[in-house]
């Protein structure tokens, strides 16, 4: 079902959280909410399930209105249809898989033989169906993530809530998670709201992601078209997205700061206001054994100052002669495997460039461990 935030405010004391908020998603989509710590992303699931109400603005799920500042309407959790699953698994570690599940349609009143049957539906689709019956204190963290996601199926919610649900567990086994919720999504056509401040994960689940900085959405587009496109710096960072420095524009280029390089831009390159940062990918940037010329545009001598094996990629990170450090991603078989200290020539497409408003003073730089991620 589609779920409409129109004008939503929300403020604790004095802390306002957002103001003026909106946002459509669309019947079977998934949305991914994905933001820095504290701006705002709990805060918005919490006003969706109920927990949380706002102080102006309505949100419908469906055709009904569940809240209405206005209109005095404010539907209890229960009653919203809104299926949750958090961070903490929330499973009672006392009962068994099956009681879990069961627990919520036993409270509905559901008869004993419709129970049994949907339990069994929803532990199949989670695939819990051999461990009906085992503790649910004996299961691991992945195991009673499923046994919580579970217990929201069984409830047939019209919209899912998921609110950072695979944090706790280790990287490897979100990444399958993350696949086998991103699969199940897709099965059941269900509209979920995803929370995250981790961009893979964003990137990995959603039909559409919404960038939240300080209460406010300053992006909604598709994962292709928001890592591709990012509109200023800081969210540029915050993606992972490598190599923005600093710049002024002319005639001739970008003239990075500091340093004598310059960046050759292509036609369609912005031409912003105000402070600017030429940006060029990691995975745009080309590597190669330095060769006396003659070489094309874009094109800068440079020595490695880092090469990293990274399995399937390789990581360098070079000094160029004109000033900045780069890195670079390149694929293992791309050529020869280059070292600490090698002379080399660094490339970068012209297309590949762009130019982003930098709002970099605004908001924190992503952490570097974000930047290896998805780089
Ligand atoms: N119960 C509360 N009382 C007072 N302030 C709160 C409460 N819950 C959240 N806040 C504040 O509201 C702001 C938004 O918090 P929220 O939890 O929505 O952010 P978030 O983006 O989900 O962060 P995180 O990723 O860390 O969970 C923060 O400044 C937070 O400190």
């Amino acid at each position: 079902m589609r779920i409409s935030l129109d004008n939503l405010t929300m403020r604790y004391g004095d802390n306002t959280v957002f103001d003026g908020l909106n946002l459509d998603i669309a019947d079977g989509e998934s949305l991914v909410l994905l933001g820095p710590s504290g701006c705002g992303k709990t805060s918005t699931m919490r006003c969706v399930a109920g927990l949380e109400e706002p102080g102006a603005g309505s949100i419908t799920i469906g055709d009904r209105t569940i809240f209405s500042a206005a209109d005095g309407i404010n539907v209890a959790p229960h009653r919203r249809n809104v299926g949750m699953v958090f961070q903490s698994y929330a499973v009672w570690p006392h009962k068994t898989v099956f009681e879990n599940v069961a627990f919520s349609l036993r409270r509905q009143r559901v008869g004993a033989d419709r129970i049994r049957e949907r339990v069994r539906q929803v532990l199949e689709l989670v695939g819990l169906a051999e461990m009906a019956d085992r503790g649910a204190s004996l299961l691991s963290g992945g195991q009673m993530q499923r046994v919580a996601l579970a217990r929201s199926l069984a409830m047939r919610p019209s919209v899912l809530l998921l609110d950072e649900p695979l944090s706790n567990l280790d990287a490897r086994l979100r990444e399958r998670l993350r696949l086998e919720l991103r699969e199940l999504q897709l099965a059941l056509g269900l509209t979920t709201v995803y929370v995250t401040h981790d961009q893979v994960e964003a990137f990995a689940l959603a039909d559409r992601i919404a960038l939240m900085q300080d209460g406010k959405i300053l992006q909604l587009g598709s994962p292709e078209d928001i890592y591709a496109h990012p509109a200023t710096t800081s969210l540029a960072r915050f993606l992972g997205v490598g190599n923005i420095l600093s710049c002024t524009l002319d005639g001739g280029g970008a003239h990075v700061a500091d340093s004598d390089l310059i960046v050759e831009l292509p036609a369609s390159a912005g031409t912003p206001t105000g402070k600017t940062s030429v940006c060029m990918r990691s995975e745009d940037l080309a590597v190669a054994p330095w060769s006396d010329g003659p070489h094309g545009s874009n094109t800068w001598a440079g020595s490695i100052v880092v090469s990293s094996f990274q399995g399937a990629l390789i990581r360098y990170r070079v000094t160029l002669d004109a000033g900045p450090t780069v890195d670079a991603v390149t694929a293992r078989r791309a050529g020869p495997t280059l070292r600490a200290g090698d002379r080399v020539t660094v490339t970068c497409a012209v297309e590949a460039v762009q130019v982003l408003a930098d709002d970099s003073e605004l908001a924190p730089a992503a952490t570097s461990l974000d930047a290896e991620v998805v780089a």
